[in-house]
C-alpha cells in the first residue's frame, strides 16, 4: 500500500501566448483515488497532467498542493511522481528488468535493493517470467505492463498515465484495462489517467473529470456522470446521446413537433427546463432548450396511435447484442436508436414513431451563443 496524497488544484489556468487552453478552475483529487480526465482531443487533458507533473507551470495565481504541501514551484524531478506516457517510451536495448530498475539506478539505489524492487514490481504486473527478455520481444500489452512496473518502481506518491492503453488494439485493450484497474486499486495510489474513451474512464476512474475546450464540465463519480450529466456536453459525450433542439413554453417541452409536459420530467430536468423557459421567454419560436436522450433509451413504434415524432429509418446494423438504427427526423437530423433485438418492421425507408419516456429525457437550457 502506498502512502496516499491528495492533489489540490487551486485557481489553475493556462495560457499558451494569447490562447487560453485551461479555463480557471479549482478541484481536489482525493488521495488514493483514481481520477480520469476525459474529453475530446485538444480539450486540455495533457496540459493539466503536465501541470501536475511539473512539466508546465500554471498561470500566475494558480497553486498546486500535493499532500498538503505547495508544490507549484517545486521542479518535476523533486515531486515523486511516476509517469506513463502514450508510447510507453521503454528503452529498446534493455531487458524487462533493466527497464523496470532504471529509475532506481539513476537514483543510485544499491543493486540488491533494485533487484528486490524489480522482482516485486514484475510480480505485481505478472511478468516474472519475462524478466530477462528484451522489451522488443514482448506484446503490446506486456510492454504496457513493463511501463507500469517501471513507473511504480520509484515508489511514486502519484502516478500519471497519459492514454496508457492507446497503443493496444481493441481486444487486448479491454483485458489490460481491467488488469490496470485492479492493480491501481490494490496499490491505493493517487492516480490521474488521461483518456478520450468513455468506457475506459468508467472502468478506471473513481472520479471522472469531463473536459471540453479547456473547461471542466463535471467532476464526479462514474455513476453520477452517467445518471446526472451536468451539462449538455457531458450528456452528449458520455453515452453518445442524441441531441435535439427544443423549446420550453407554457409548461411543455416541444421537440420535433411533439409535446412533453415539463411536469413529467425528472426533477433536475424539470428545473432546467423551467429555467430555460424563464431565461428565454418571449423570444418567439426560438429554441431555448436542448433535449438529449441515449440511443438505449429510445424505441421505434409502427403503431398508429403511438405518441412521438415521425422518423424515417435510414440504416439498420446488427451489432451482436443489440441492433443499431439510424433514423432521419422531419427536420433532416439523424437520431440513433439501439434496439435490444431485431424487429422485422424496422427496415430502411420505414416511417416510424420515435418514443422516448419523459423519465429518460435530459433537458438543458440552450447555451448562450
Ligand atoms: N506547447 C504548446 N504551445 C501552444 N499550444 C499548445 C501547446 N501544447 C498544447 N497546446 C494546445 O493546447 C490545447 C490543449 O492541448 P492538450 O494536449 O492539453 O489536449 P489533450 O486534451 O490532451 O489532447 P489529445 O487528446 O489530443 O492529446 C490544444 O489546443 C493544443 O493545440
Amino acid at each position: 500500500m502506498t502512502e496516499s496524497v491528495a492533489i489540490e488544484l487551486r485557481n489553475i489556468s493556462k495560457h499558451y501566448g494569447d490562447t487560453l487552453v485551461l479555463q480557471p478552475f479549482t478541484l481536489t483529487l482525493e488521495g488514493g483515488c483514481r481520477t480520469v480526465l476525459l474529453g475530446p482531443s485538444g480539450c486540455g487533458k495533457t496540459t493539466l497532467l503536465r501541470i501536475i507533473a511539473g512539466l508546465e507551470t500554471p498561470d500566475d495565481g494558480g497553486r498546486l498542493i500535493i499532500g498538503g504541501e505547495d508544490m507549484t514551484d517545486v521542479p518535476a524531478e523533486k515531486r515523486r511522481i511516476g509517469f506513463m506516457f502514450q508510447a510507453y517510451a521503454l528503452f529498446p536495448h534493455m531487458t524487462v528488468a533493466e527497464n523496470v530498475g532504471y529509475g532506481l539506478r539513476v537514483r543510485g539505489t544499491p543493486k540488491e535493493e533494485i533487484n528486490r524492487v524489480v522482482d516485486k514490481m514484475l510480480a505485481l504486473v505478472n511478468l516474472e517470467k519475462y524478466k530477462d527478455r528484451n522489451v522488443l520481444a514482448l506484446s503490446g500489452g506486456q510492454r504496457q505492463r513493463v511501463a507500469l512496473a517501471r513507473a511504480l518502481a520509484i515508489k511514486p506518491k502519484i502516478l500519471l498515465l497519459d492514454e496508457p492503453l492507446s497503443a493496444l488494439d481493441a481486444q487486448i485493450r479491454h483485458k489490460v484495462r481491467e488488469e490496470l484497474a485492479v492493480i491501481l486499486k490494490e496499490l491505493g495510489i493517487t492516480a490521474v489517467i488521461v483518456t478520450h474513451d468513455q468506457d475506459e474512464a468508467m472502468v478506471l476512474g473513481d472520479q471522472i473529470v469531463v473536459m471540453e475546450g479547456g473547461r471542466i464540465h463535471q467532476a464526479a463519480s462514474p455513476t453520477e456522470v452517467w445518471q446526472s450529466p451536468a451539462t449538455g456536453f457531458v450528456a452528449g459525450f458520455v453515452g453518445g446521446s442524441n441531441k435535439i433542439r427544443a423549446r420550453v413554453a407554457e409548461g411543455a417541452l416541444n421537440w420535433l413537433g411533439t409535446t412533453t409536459p415539463v411536469s413529467s420530467l425528472t426533477s433536475i430536468n424539470r428545473e432546467r427546463a423551467e429555467a430555460a423557459q424563464t431565461r428565454r421567454s418571449g423570444q418567439g419560436e426560438e429554441h431555448n432548450a436542448e433535449l438529449y436522450f441515449r440511443p438505449d433509451d429510445a424505441r421505434l413504434s409502427s403503431a398508429a396511435d403511438a405518441a412521438g415524432p415521425e422518423v424515417t429509418v435510414k440504416d439498420v446494423h446488427f451489432m451482436g447484442n443489440f441492433v443499431r438504427v439510424t433514423a432521419v427526423t422531419a427536420t433532416g437530423g439523424l437520431v440513433k436508436v439501439n434496439l435490444p433485438e431485431a424487429d422485422a418492421s424496422v427496415v430502411s425507408g420505414a416511417k416510424m414513431k420515435l418514443i422516448v419516456e419523459p423519465g429518460d429525457m435530459l433537458v438543458f437550457a440552450r447555451p448562450e451563443a
